[in-house]
């Protein structure tokens, strides 16, 4: 396997440009020009400023108790027309609306601006809109208007069937934040018998998790919307106080918490202004570590989100339009590249010299991103191997039942790691064999090693490798049920194992053990020794002393190892036997995961199972919704104060070592059953359980998918992904508070083909709402393996726990939510 180091691979970044007040209209000459700029997409209104007049003239003059109607749209209202290159532009609903109005008129206003401009912009072809921000706090409301905001979203979801829908959403909710659009916009016209402007003493704090909570409410209304993006303002308007550095405001406006809950979103774009970028020594703008970091997370996920310059300089020669040398091509003075974050002092020392690098650079900010793109770190192994895994639902294998495909085997015998460990298990075995003095059950003393669901032959190859290595002499037996990778094995034999192994088609709960041939000794031949192996009858049965397997799945016991071993542990030799592996621990940890949860939910309709099966999953765009902060310092530059690492507890274990008497006749002995509690910090929705597991092979040679273990036990393994246990909840649905409008000029939007029927909507809301966790609450997931005399399946339920402040002090643990019981019954292992 290459080295990490040797990934050539460059992420693609695509650029757009995004003026807020565009100068002249986005014709076919200026996206073109955009295009020689090195820039891939541009944004455009859809409506044009005698819009915003006309609108905002029709407020102002309006007898208050009238119902208003925004006639539709004239030549003069837009410069948008059908065309091709209508696919390069991200359309612009008109920022100036207040679709979170606590004021009805500018509510209704609002909607109906929204409805002509979707309208429109689907009518002219266009596929990307950008809504502008959920306003979310007005005089002394705080957050009340979002549910309007959602509803409105909901409905345009079914006027532009083909159109993908960006929500904007600051990082953070911030009420002190600046509003660019103030004063021009609907929003400053509410009238003050619906908004209390008067000053107030609670002031809302920042909250970390205003905007996210506002994006839940809107994306839960809209049932999890495939069309449905965040379009994340990636800096806020900065109001450093005088006493912070320009590094404390932006690290303390990119808190991890809230990095981490936007990445698992739907993140489509990610919007830079120009406070984002801080001169670099040489006065070129440059991105602040933080972001650097961020912005190199985000562009690993699965679908990278576009990136957004916003007002950061016009394009170039655009006033002209004469032909222009293309720029930004990411070759760059090395002034450009030095990326130091200045001192705050030096930052101030350097304004001159910023504005005479922009003149010879006309593009600075999209140069600087270009070079960025080229000089992204090398893909781990993992992220090399799991390129186009992520997120991606896989039914788990079922070995035992199924018989593997040789690509299956061929896709597991690329882990470097694996197999690494097994040959150290083996060779430490054997080592401690030999030094220990332990008595061995093959003919002459050698160590009888049985690799049991041989597969292909890995195990075996290596299981020859450390006895060379260790210089022990051992007997190697490997069985294998699956005729296919029998003929296999059998040909390994011959070409490369010099017919050292002794083959068995068998399934491994029937084998009876290594059977050989009974060799007579002693002076009257009473005494019967074990001879070379055999198949002719009479023989006898000796014990193995190394038993290894391999027949882990993403939760350990998932794929029936214990089943299965149980069958053999009787066969180990009682003094010494031992199993590599010899015990196996399964974890979880509840987890947010909205796109998983999206496509369990389309999937369900037609898979009534699929909201029931654990899922193998390479786990991406998750958020962790119990963590811990780091005790751990780290390096100032590397990360803020706070860095949070999930919780993730061992839910059961087995233990596998040579067994007095045959398993017994019922499986219950292998049923388990746990309830973990989990703290919660910050509020959230929980979308189901992660599963990972931890296995000891030999003492001191360990395998982990745990993330907090995983890095010092086996890291680069990747033979197993993570589980995923999704979680289902019931809600009645809720009817729309909001009656149709009667002034507004279109129909109400009637079902399209394509378009959700009541009864779909009302399954899902019905099935799978996920469970709403809210800051400083508890969790616990109560988790049991079942078995019957045909199956091994799972059964999961999560509780989600708050606490009433009590009269008279003091404070009572409630339970808030309960899921529904997770049953893979349907879809269990068959034994
Ligand atoms: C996960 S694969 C591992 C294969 C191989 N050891 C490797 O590491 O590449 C598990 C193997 O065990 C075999 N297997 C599962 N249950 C078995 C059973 N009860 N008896 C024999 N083989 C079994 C399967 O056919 C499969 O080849």
């Amino acid at each position: 396997m290459d080295s990490p180091e040797h990934d050539d691979y460059v992420p693609t970044f695509y650029i757009g440009q995004h003026e807020s007040k565009r100068s002249r209209p986005v014709t076919d000459d200026v996206v073109r020009r955009a295009h020689e700029c090195n820039y891939d997409m541009l944004t455009a209104p859809i409506t044009t400023s005698s819009f915003h007049e006309r609108v905002l003239a029709l407020f102002d003059n309006l007898d208050p108790d009238s119902a208003p109607t925004v006639s539709a749209l004239t030549m003069d209202d837009t410069d948008l027309m059908p065309d091709e290159m209508t696919s390069h532009l991200l359309a612009m609903v008109s920022p100036w609306i207040d679709l979170c109005s606590p004021d009805p008129v500018i509510y209704n206003i609002s909607r109906q601006v929204l409805h002509l401009e979707i309208a429109y912009a689907a009518f002219c072809g266009v596929t990307n809109v950008i809504l502008p921000r959920p306003k979310l706090h007005h005089g002394d409301l705080d957050g009340e208007g979002v549910v309007q905001y959602a509803y409105s979203v909901q409905e345009i979801l079914n006027i532009g069937m083909f159109v993908q829908v960006h929500i904007r959403l600051h990082m953070i909710d911030d009420p002190e934040a600046v509003d660019e659009n103030m004063g021009d916009d609907l929003a400053s016209r509410a009238r003050l018998k619906y908004v209390d402007l008067s000053p107030s003493d609670a002031k809302p704090k920042v909250d970390v998790f205003g905007t996210w909570d506002a994006w839940n409410i809107i994306r839960s209304t809209c049932n999890y919307n495939p069309r449905l993006f965040v379009a994340l303002d990636l800096c806020q308007p900065l109001l450093t106080s005088s006493n912070q550095s320009a590094l404390e405001v932006h690290q303390a406006l990119l808190p991890s918490r809230s990095q981490s809950r936007w990445h698992c979103e739907p993140l489509r774009v990610l919007i830079y202004s120009i406070t984002a970028f801080v001169p670099n020594q040489t006065g070129y703008p440059v991105l602040s570590r933080v972001h650097r970091d961020l912005l190199t997370k985000y562009m690993r996920l699965r679908n990278p989100p576009w990136i957004l310059l916003s007002d950061v300089g016009p394009i170039p020669g655009i006033e002209r339009l004469e032909p222009f040398a293309p720029m930004a091509d990411g070759d760059l003075p090395p002034v450009i590249t030095a990326d130091v974050f200045p001192l705050p002092s030096e930052a101030a020392k350097q304004p001159q010299k910023h504005k005479s690098s922009k003149n010879q650079h006309p593009t600075p900010h999209l140069d600087y991103l270009r070079q960025l793109q080229k000089r992204q770190p090398p893909r781990t192994v993992l992220e090399r191997y799991g390129a186009g895994f992520q997120d991606y639902l896989q039914t788990p294998l079922q070995p035992l039942t199924d018989n593997l495909e040789s690509i299956t085997y061929e896709v597991f015998e690329k882990c470097p790691v694996k197999y690494e460990w097994y040959e150290r298990a083996i060779a430490r075995a054997l080592r401690d064999w030999e030094e220990e003095g332990k008595a061995a059950s093959g003919p002459n003393g050698r160590v009888v090693i049985a690799v049991v669901g041989a597969g292909r032959g890995p195990l075996v190859t290596r299981a020859l490798r450390a006895s060379e290595t260790e210089g022990v002499d051992i007997e190697l037996w490997a069985l294998e049920k699956n005729p296919n990778a029998c003929v296999i094995l059998e040909r390994h034999n011959q070409t490369q194992w010099q017919n050292r192994v002794n083959i068995v088609r068998s399934d491994m709960r029937s084998w009876q053990g290594p059977f050989r041939e009974a060799i007579r000794t002693g002076p009257d031949n009473e005494e019967l020794m074990p001879g070379p192996p055999t198949s002719q009858l009479p023989g006898m049965i000796t014990p193995i002393d190394i038993l290894v397997s391999e027949l882990l799945g993403s939760f350990a016991d998932n794929e029936l190892s214990p089943e299965c071993l149980d069958g053999m542990l009787p066969k180990l030799n009682p003094s010494y036997g031992l199993s590599i592996p010899c015990n196996y621990t399964a974890f979880l940890t509840p987890i947010s995961a909205p796109k998983l949860h999206a496509d369990i939910s389309s999937r369900a309709p037609k898979d009534p199972a699929a909201p029931d099966t654990p899922w193998v999953v390479m786990l991406q765009a998750i958020d962790y919704l119990s963590t811990t902060t780091n005790p751990q310092p780290q390096p100032p530059s590397r990360s803020t104060a706070e860095d949070p690492k999930p919780n993730i507890l061992p839910v059961w274990s087995f233990i596998h070592e040579p067994a007095p008497s045959p398993a017994p006749s019922t499986n219950s002995h292998n049923t388990r059953q746990a309830r973990l509690p989990f703290r919660i910090r910050d509020r959230g929705v929980c979308h189901g359980l992660a599963g990972y597991f931890e296995a000891t092979l030999y003492p001191g040679v360990e395998l982990s998918t745990n993330p907090l273990t995983m890095g010092d036990k086996s890291a680069d393994m990747m033979s197993w992904f993570p589980i995923f246990f999704p979680l289902k909840v019931n809600f009645p649905p809720s009817p729309s508070p909001f009656p149709p409008l009667t002034a507004f000029p279109f129909p109400s939007p009637a079902l399209k083909p394509g378009a959700e029927s009541a009864n779909e909507r009302n399954w899902k809301r019905d099935k799978k709402t996920p469970l709403y966790l809210p800051d400083n609450s508890e969790v616990t997931a109560t988790i049991r393996r079942c078995t019957d005399e045909r199956k091994v399946w799972y059964e999961w339920v999560v509780e989600s726990w708050g606490w009433n402040l009590l009269i008279g002090g003091g404070k009572k643990r409630v339970r808030l939510g309960v899921s529904e019981v997770g049953c893979s019954k349907g879809v269990g292992c068959m034994m």
